[in-house]
């Protein structure tokens, strides 16, 4: 049986390897081309696991607003309805592949939640 996710070492293996995977992606892969640079890699991980830890486990380490970078992106570099369906997918199988349980279980089902609402405010700016 897998361990679920319990800590923030467990959240950084799991963004750790869910970028190996978006970044080897031929669909994905030029979202993310500031990244091959290995400290701006790290500091940005460090950003996804102050993100995810606080989804999780209430932390405050993440006030930003998370949204706004992708809808500045998505100006440069359309996300459209396939990226999304990658990057869940991608997420998921990563969270499946090393943990099981209520946290992995809850973190799938809030990237899901908060994938949607990007997905609405990216479509609203579009129009
Ligand atoms: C098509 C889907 C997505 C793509 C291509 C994407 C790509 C990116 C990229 C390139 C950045 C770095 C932006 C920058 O530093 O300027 C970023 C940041 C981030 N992404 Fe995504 N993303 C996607 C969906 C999501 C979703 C669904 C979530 C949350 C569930 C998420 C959470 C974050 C967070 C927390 C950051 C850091 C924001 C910050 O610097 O405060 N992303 N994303």
């Amino acid at each position: 049986m897998k361990k679920d996710i319990e800590d923030r070492a467990d959240i950084y293996l799991l963004v750790k390897e869910f970028y190996v995977k978006l970044m080897n992606d031929e669909m994905m892969r030029h979202f993310f081309i500031d990244f091959t640079q290995p400290e701006l890699l790290e500091e940005h991980l460090q950003t996804l696991v102050d993100f995810w830890e606080n989804i999780l486990f209430y932390t405050g380490g993440y006030r930003k607003n998370s949204m706004a970078p992708h809808l500045k992106l998505h100006q440069r570099k359309p996300f459209k309805a396939e990226h999304f369906k990658c990057w869940l997918s991608s997420f998921s199988s990563t969270v499946d592949e090393f943990f099981e349980g209520e946290n992995s279980h809850a973190i799938k089902s809030r990237a899901q939640s908060i994938a949607i609402v990007m997905e609405i405010k990216i479509s609203e700016q579009n129009s």
